[in-house]
């Protein structure tokens, strides 16, 4: 089997491909290759190790319907059009569990960085403003019981929830498709109607996938019901919730302060005015992105694929459904 790689991953996912027998061609450029691109390499090529772009929607697959199967390294999904992806024949896996820490510290990391302005005072350090102890400067907000709202408890939310818990006693509200079992649910979480996760939660938290029901919906009339000094924090998609609106609940004060790992567009442009607010924390994207975290990720995307060599269903297949 021959495999495509659109990045370079950790050498002992690819190790694993080779000794299984299979042919293995990473994309060593820095640069994002284009659909039209991408389409033409994979004429050579029976599977595809696919991490971050390009989009895959139903014509890019249609081009590519001689293709096995297609590994995502990556839990979220929203790239590929997994409904023509399955009228095709083709099977798609995610890397879904083995990031969950990573990606909960990262929301953690967030939280923290913003209830206490943390990435502003590094910034005011760095232009020589420390000048002396002030006890009325410089302060922000505690988060030892205050309330938790997860948007989106899965894998990922369930770990924040957790860790919140643990660390700071936060009182747990989560609004999810489906309700925890008890087993699930070691932290005593209540589940709320969106509305409700919104006006009682001191920090809310997004880990729900990008689906057309969750874009957009941190939209105006969301941050505006916001409890007031509020956080946000969005470690899941950038389309999850509105840039335009989030500005506005942050220059009018609405809310207290944001943390995102994730926007949209990725990267975000140069100049774009939340990286230029007090109260606002933007990471590239890396809730992932530790040495451990990215070696198990592409070690589950090769062993999906060694899978379909073997003639056997790929262990993390995506099911799909759209909302
Ligand atoms: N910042 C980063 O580097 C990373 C971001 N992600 C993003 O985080 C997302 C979540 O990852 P996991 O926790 O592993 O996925 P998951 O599938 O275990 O959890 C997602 C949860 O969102 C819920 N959900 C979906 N639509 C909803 C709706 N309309 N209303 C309420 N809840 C809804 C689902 O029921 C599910 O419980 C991924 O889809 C991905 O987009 C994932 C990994 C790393
Ligand atoms: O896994 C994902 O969905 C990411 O965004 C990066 O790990």
């Amino acid at each position: 089997m021959r495999i495509f790689i659109t990045r370079v991953i950790a050498a002992n996912a690819v190790s694993l491909l080779e000794t299984a027998g299979c042919q293995v061609v990473q994309h060593e450029s820095k640069s994002e290759l284009s659909p039209n691109h991408l389409i033409s390499l994979l004429q050579d090529f029976d599977a595809l190790l696919s991490v971050g772009g390009p989009v895959m929607d139903g014509e890019f697959l249609r081009r590519c319907r001689h293709l096995k199967a297609i590994a995502l390294m990556s839990a979220g999904f929203d790239k590929i059009d997994l409904d023509e992806a399955a009228a095709l024949g083709i099977p798609v896996s995610n890397t879904p569990g083995v990031l969950s820490n990573a990606t909960a510290d990262v929301a953690f990391l967030l939280m923290l960085a913003v209830s206490r302005n943390a990435f502003q005072m590094h910034k005011e350090i760095l232009k020589g403003n420390w000048n002396f102890f002030d006890p009325m400067a410089n302060l922000g907000r505690d988060l030892e019981g205050r309330t938790l709202g997860i948007f989106g408890m899965g894998n990922i939310g369930l770990v924040m929830a957790r860790k919140a818990a643990a660390a700071f006693g936060m009182k747990i509200l989560y609004h999810n498709r489906s309700k925890l079992s008890p087993e699930q649910n070691l932290v005593q979480a209540t589940w709320v109607d969106f509305d409700t996760l919104l006006q009682e939660s001191d920090v809310i938290s997004v880990h729900a996938n990008l689906y057309p029901a969750t874009t957009g919906i941190f939209n105006r009339d969301a941050f505006r019901r916001m409890k007031p000094g509020a956080i946000f924090i969005n470690a899941a998609r950038g389309k999850i919730h509105e840039e335009q609106a989030l500005i506005e609940a942050l220059q009018k004060g609405w809310i207290w302060g944001a943390g995102l790992d994730v926007t949209n567009p990725e990267p975000m442009a140069p100049g774009n005015p939340l990286l230029e607010m007090p109260n606002v924390c933007v990471l590239p994207h890396i809730g992932s992105a530790t040495l451990e975290t990215r070696t198990k990720m592409a070690v589950m995307a090769a062993e999906n694929l060694i899978a379909v060599k073997n003639g056997l269903s790929m262990p993390q297949q995506i099911t799909p459904r759209s909302s």
